[in-house]
């Protein structure tokens, strides 16, 4: 006869392989119904972009298959309860994720947003901020440049800025704040001031992930946040070239240092190489060959994935309508691969010992 521990002890030989322990050890086994030869249980993964969810599944299984018998029926729903970041700085936002580059232009916004869009396709509750005071590009990658956030009172005689709702997906850009004509005058206090307020008088709701596209370099913004909202991890994206590379190393080195000391979640390698849409073998890698993946070896951090540079990306960008969107294009793939290891990294972080 079937029973409740017999499935719990058959599961508890599955592993977890990103936390290293079994499922029943993280409680990630919930309902388990038996009716005769037929099992039914639930598995709480860490994260709904889990890239492991066929694996776990599989060896849930298996381990039935082994430890009970080959003949039981057996039916896995997968679902998930996103882990929250130590320090949680905002009570309804579990995980901060900040997106940053040493250099302008490498395609961190590009990355954000499709990270952001990633997650959310999965089924995560998800916020973007753009907090890229020197050329805010959220708001046209979204199509959304003419939006004006509405605010509103509360009872308390505050306001709460109402985030833009696009693609499932509740954004803030401090470009909707600015004249797009103007350039932006402020200084170090003045913009990370600004850029709190997206962070403390937005009305967020619950989000499982609030990305925040950086400005690009080292500087106030990035300290100031760093310091005022514990962030569940950095993001660094780069570019094959040697500048772009020099670059980065210091904006790795800035999250690094013991006063600001933000987990690097790993390193996403943009415009890795070339490829022309009406040849998509054909990989030139006019950049260099393999350098993000080498950063990200000497730094000990994981590296998260290659773009290519392709035309479609930029069209999607700045045509409103990010390419993750397009479920037929291979570098919706790719990107979401990247969001997937993003939340992978992150679920990991968070099931670290606070000391780590
Ligand atoms: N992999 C790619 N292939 C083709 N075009 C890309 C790719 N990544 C980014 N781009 C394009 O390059 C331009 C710059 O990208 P993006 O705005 O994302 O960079 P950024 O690093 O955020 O820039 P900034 O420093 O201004 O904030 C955009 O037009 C974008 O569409």
């Amino acid at each position: 006869m079937i029973t409740k521990e017999k499935v719990l002890h058959a599961l508890s030989h599955v592993e977890e392989p990103d936390l290293k322990k079994d499922l029943v050890t993280l409680n990630m086994i919930e309902d388990i119904v038996i009716e005769g030869n037929h099992v039914t249980f639930t598995v709480i993964l860490t994260t709904p972009a889990c890239p492991l969810k066929d694996l776990i599944e599989n060896a849930c299984r298996n381990a039935i298959a082994h430890f009970i018998s080959p003949d039981v029926k057996v039916d896995v729903k997968m679902t998930s309860r996103v882990t929250t970041q130590k320090n949680q700085p905002l009570h309804n936002i579990s995980n901060i994720i900040v997106v940053a580059s040493g250099k302008g232009g490498v395609g961190k916004s590009t990355v954000s947003s499709n990270i952001a869009l990633g997650l959310a396709k999965k089924g995560a509750k998800v916020g973007l901020i753009d907090a890229d005071i020197y050329g805010p590009s959220i708001p046209i990658m979204f199509g959304v440049e003419d939006a004006k956030p509405e605010a509103i009172p509360t009872p308390e005689g505050k306001t709460r800025i109402q985030p833009i709702e696009k693609y499932g997906i509740k954004l803030l850009s401090i470009g909707f704040f600015t004249d797009p004509e103007q350039p932006i005058p402020w200084r170090g206090p003045m913009a990370s001031n600004a850029v709190k307020q997206l962070f403390n008088d937005a009305d967020w709701g619950d989000l499982d992930y609030l990305v925040v596209d950086l400005p690009p370099g080292t500087g106030d913004i990035h300290i100031t946040l760093a310091q005022t909202y514990p962030v569940a991890g950095a993001v660094i994206v780069t570019t094959p070239q040697k500048v772009a590379m020099a670059d980065t190393k210091k904006g790795i080195g800035m999250f690094m240092m013991n006063a600001i000391n933000v987990p690097i979640l790993g390193i996403v390698e943009n415009m890795s190489y070339f490829t022309p849409a009406e040849l998509p073998e054909n990989k030139y890698y006019i950049f260099g060959k393999g350098g993000g993946k080498s950063l990200a070896e000497k730094f000990d951090v994981p590296f998260l994935g290659e773009i290519p540079m392709v035309q479609s990306i930029s069209e999607a960008g700045d045509g409103g309508e990010p390419v993750i969107l397009q479920d037929n294009n291979p570098m919706s793939v790719a990107f979401m691969n990247v969001a997937e290891r993003v939340a992978q990294q992150v679920a990991i972080h968070n099931a670290k010992p606070a000391s780590v």
